[in-house]
Formats: structure tokens, sequence, C-alpha cells
């Protein structure tokens, strides 16, 4: 029995950028307006496909309006007042390579810089930090966005930009999801890249061995791949969830399927109770058992079946618990040390056993 508390996060590397650049030399020729197609946010989904699919395809560009929630009037007003900060005041934002006093080497400020060919100053944040896993702030592209607080309503700005930056997260990940149905995949086919509110508790996996008896327990969780998406299960009390291990799929030329599944945070403990039936650990399993017979019976499946002849080539009979301790290490090296040494002893058992 176990409970699934631990939560294994994978943090977005967003940034968002408030940016100002100063005019150099007065006006130019803007020459004739383009227009962009322009895609209501409020239009059925479907035709939001076909118009971003119509526009991806020829301009490349398009807009994006009625996004609710949106009032550009607000960016500007704190874009505004950002830039008009004091220069003591951004030189505490700056990033390291800009004022060496300052930690930040890839949020917060650059500032202008005479002489460079864009004539810009950028304030960029990250994800907010307590959105980022513990173990993801050891990679350097994490860092913690400096914000000013000196100045009156500078609570009011780093409130509202975060609030800002959450809507964009959310246009954008609906965009992707529209990109992916169009592309005739599922709507989730990217969020496993992009989400940040699926939490796993159980990475996606397949089992080891033979079959698996699940107890949920009622509890929701258990996810499993059906046509590339992952699919929450309903939980039925008192029914055991039934799945084969990799084993099982193999001998059988990979007819009988070992599907991807995963358990996500369910915002509550979990328990849940899997028992793996797997066979012992001198079990001579051979690299088939798919002979014309067992074939015949299951016909209509034996035309989708791996090659046998392939099958025989790629795997070796094996010990099951060698198999099984094989697997194991692929998922933690750390076994390495403690089984090699009964591996061989198993081995060496049974090939006296066989030459007897
Ligand atoms: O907890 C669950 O519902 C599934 C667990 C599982 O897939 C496993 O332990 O192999
Ligand atoms: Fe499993």
């Amino acid at each position: 029995m176990y409970t699934n508390q631990q939560q294994q996060q994978t943090s977005l590397l967003l940034e968002e950028s408030l940016r100002k650049t100063a005019t150099t030399k007065g006006s130019v020729e803007l020459g004739e307006f383009y227009d962009l197609a322009q895609i209501d946010w409020t239009w059925p989904r479907q035709k939001i496909i076909d118009e971003v699919f119509k526009e991806l395809k020829t301009m490349g560009f398009f807009l994006i309006t009625n996004v609710p929630g949106y009032d550009e009037s607000d960016l500007l007003h704190w874009g505004k007042w950002f830039c008009s900060l004091s220069e003591e005041e951004k030189k505490k934002l700056h990033k390291r390579v800009w004022n060496s006093e300052n930690k930040n080497i890839y949020r917060g400020l650059a500032p202008f810089i005479d002489n460079d060919p864009s004539h810009v100053e950028i304030f960029d944040m990250g994800l907010p930090y307590d959105q980022v896993t513990e173990e993801e702030k050891e990679y350097s592209l994490h860092e913690e966005t400096p914000w000013p607080v000196e100045p009156e309503e500078s609570k009011q700005f780093r409130e509202y930009m975060e609030g800002h930056y959450n809507l964009r997260v959310s246009v954008a990940s609906e965009l992707v999801g529209m990109i992916a149905e169009g592309l005739g995949k599922p709507a989730g086919f990217f969020d496993q890249w992009y989400s940040h509110d699926t939490l796993i508790t159980i990475a996606q996996h397949t089992d080891s061995g033979f079959v698996t008896l699940l107890s949920t327990l009622g509890y929701p969780g258990l996810q499993v791949l059906v046509n590339d998406e992952f699919r929450s299960v309903r939980p039925v009390k008192h029914a055991f969830v039934i799945n084969i291990g990799d084993m099982l799929s193999r001998i059988t030329n990979y007819i009988l399927k070992a599907t991807l599944h995963r358990v996500i945070d369910i915002g509550d403990d979990r328990y849940s109770s899997p028992f793996f039936f797997e066979p012992h650990y001198a079990a001579k399993i051979p690299s088939t058992i798919m002979d014309k017979e067992s074939l015949s019976v299951i016909e209509n499946d034996a035309n989708k079946a791996r090659d046998a002849d392939e099958v025989e080539k790629q795997y070796e009979e094996m010990l099951y618990g060698d198999y099984l301790i094989d697997k194991i290490t692929g998922y933690c090296l750390a076994y390495q040390g403690l089984w090699k040494g009964k591996r061989s002893d198993m081995l060496k058992k049974q090939l006296v056993e066989q030459e007897q």
C-alpha cells in the first residue's frame, strides 16, 4: 500500500518582458499599413483552429482579439511606471553583467547601452519562483526575478505583472492545444512539455512483469494512454484494475499490450495498492511463446504481431528474476552493486541443472 504525496513537477521556462525602445533620430516613414488577420478569441473553438491554420500556413502572423481579461491600457500604465523608475532603483534590478553587485544573471533589467545596434531597455521576469520545483532551482535558467521594492506601488506592479503573466500562460496553452488539434493530434499532445497544472506523482511507465492487479480504492488519478493521450480511468469501487507487463507482452510478440500509464496528483493524498504477479526468479522465459498454434488461435491479430523470428533474434531466453533486475536497474542504478553476484549465482545454478 502506498500513498502519493510527493510532487514531481517540471517548471516552465517562460519569460515575459517589458520593453521600452527609445527613439534615436526622430520619425521615419512607416509606409502603408499591412493588416494582419484577426482571430476573435470568443469564436467557437473549431473556427479558431481553422483560422489559425489558415494563417500559419500562409502569413505566419495573425492577431488574437477579444481575450477576456486583457486590457492593454493597464499593461502600458505599468510599463511606463517601471521605465520611469530612478536610475538608482533600476541599478538594483540590473542583471549581473551590468551590475556586479547583483546575483541575477538571466532575469531583471538590461539597460539601454550606448552605441548598441538595439536601443532598448528590457525587464525580464520568469515563472514566479514559488512555482519552480526545488530540483529545478538548480538549473541556471530558473532564477528569482528581482522586483522593485522601494517606491510606492511596487507591490501593485508585481501583482499586476504576475497576474498578467498567468493570463498569457492560459492563452498560450489554449493556443498550443489548438495547434496540436489542427495537426490531427489530441489537444493535450504538448501538455507534458508545458503543463504545470498536471502534477505527476507516478511517472509514466509500463509495468515490468506479467499481470498486475491494482486496487485504486475508489480514488481517481490513474491515467492510461489511449490514442496518444493520457485519459483518467474512472474509479470503480471494489474492482481490480488489470493490466499486463512488458514481459508478457514481449513473449506474445506484442499481441497483448503493455500500456503506458501514470498517476497524477489529485490535490489530496491518494491511496492505492498494486499487486504484481511475477513468476519465480529461476523461471526460464523464452523469447516468444507464439508458435503457429497460438498464433492461429488468435489469428485475427496474428498479422499485427511482430515477426516471431525477429523477436527470436532480439531477445535471448532469460531467467525471470534476471529480467526483472535488469528492468529495476534501469529505474535505479543503485541496485547494480547489489544484484551482480546473485544474478551470476542463479545463472550458474541453472546451467548446472541443465547439464545434469
Ligand atoms: O497507484 C496506482 O493507481 C497505479 C500504480 C502503478 O501504476 C504501479 O505501481 O505500477
Ligand atoms: Fe504501473
